[in-house]
């Protein structure tokens, strides 16, 4: 079989669990059968959280991504960055490593698009210590978009054994989204994940779900109108286009067990209504992947875990669980060349 070229795995925020997580990932990589992956980083700052976990673990920097599967059985394979080391301090997010987190997923994407990755998997950036330092992008899944070039619409889905979920709005004021719900957004966002379902997650028939904005989704128009207005005719035109599609749905009562059943991703006005659902149900075995991007994305669900950073007890699971997913999407798309 073909094998897939390594997976390009980001550092994230160096304050913060990644550089933690690529090390424990790495020594599960036999029990887990994880694919080769090289994390994109000065190896310092994985040499000084090896110290830190107290493990004696073999980092060697490669010159090119392409040793990856020949060292990784024995070594965490490692790519230096252009961006010099900048020492973390554990715990603490900073303005000062900006320059490596941004690079790190810049050169991923690189890779990925020149075919020398098979897929990009990002370690949790925080967010408030980019913006400092100038970045304007919400989140990875905006600058991933303007990565991948003019007209890429990203669609965030997390999902776990149990859920998928996708924010139809993802970071912004939840006084803005009855603004930024319009039906060309529902309409958009459902294709595009219609089409991912079929194509990377082997749903061929997917059933959508699109959760209502207000409460009892609006209880017939007296608590709230939005299902009404925006949401319906998103919901028709797209049934007219063939989608199966529910909805709008009472939030409230659609994630239970019997409900989730009669669906196979949720689709929620905002970021909350869908997130709080699928970490609740499996925080540790969830992924969050950009769909619609023209390259593969996943990382973990959760966040850089500031408070824990450096202690040694953080769970790789997401991470592993987002590496796997990426190493099967690709394995998919190799086999059937979609
Ligand atoms: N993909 C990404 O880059 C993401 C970045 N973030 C960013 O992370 C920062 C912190 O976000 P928070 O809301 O505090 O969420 P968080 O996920 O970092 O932490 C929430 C709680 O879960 C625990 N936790 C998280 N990961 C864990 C792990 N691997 N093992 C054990 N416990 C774990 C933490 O210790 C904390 O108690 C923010 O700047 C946020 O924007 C959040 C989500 C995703
Ligand atoms: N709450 C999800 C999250 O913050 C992930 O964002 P992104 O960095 O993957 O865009």
């Amino acid at each position: 079989m073909t094998k897939i070229a390594p997976i390009a795995l980001t550092i994230g925020e160096p304050g913060g669990v990644g550089p933690e997580l690529a090390l424990k990932a790495w020594l599960k990589r036999k029990e887990q059968n994880l694919a080769p992956f090289c994390v994109l980083s000065p190896i310092t700052i994985l040499t000084r959280a090896a110290e830190q976990l107290g493990q004696d673990i073999q980092i060697k920097v490669v010159s090119d991504i392409s040793e990856t599967s020949r060292i990784f059985d024995d070594a965490l394979p490692v790519l230096a960055l252009d961006a010099g080391d900048s020492p973390p301090v554990c715990g603490v997010a900073s303005a000062a490593t900006a320059d490596i987190v941004i690079e790190s997923i810049t050169k991923a994407v690189k890779l990925c698009e020149a075919g020398n990755a098979s897929a990009v998997v990002t370690n949790p950036i925080q967010k408030s210590a980019l913006y400092a330092a100038g970045f304007r992008h919400p989140g990875h899944t905006e600058f991933l978009a303007e990565l991948a070039g003019p007209g890429t619409v990203p669609v965030m889905m997390l999902a776990n054994a149990k859920l998928r979920v996708v924010p139809l709005t993802i970071h912004i004021a939840l006084t803005e989204v009855p603004k930024q719900l319009t039906p060309e957004l529902i309409m958009e966002q459902c294709q595009i994940t219609a089409a991912a379902l079929q194509r990377d997650f082997g749903v061929e028939h997917p059933r959508l779900a699109l959760a209502g904005l207000n409460p009892h989704a609006g209880e017939d128009g007296t608590m709230g109108t939005e299902e009404q207005t925006i949401m319906m005719p998103a919901i028709n035109a797209l049934r007219a286009k063939g989608l199966n599609v529910i909805g709008p749905m009472p939030a409230d009562t659609m994630f239970h067990d019997e409900a989730r059943e009669n669906y196979d991703v949720a689709l929620c006005p905002y970021h909350d209504q869908a997130l709080i659902p699928v970490k609740t149900l499996d925080f540790h075995g969830g992924v969050n992947v950009t769909l619609g991007l023209p390259f593969i994305r996943t990382s973990p669900d959760h966040g850089t875990a500031l408070n824990i950073a450096g202690k040694g007890i953080a769970r790789p699971d997401s991470l592993i669980a987002a590496l796997k997913m990426a190493a099967e999407m690709a394995t998919k798309r190799l086999a059937t060349g979609a």
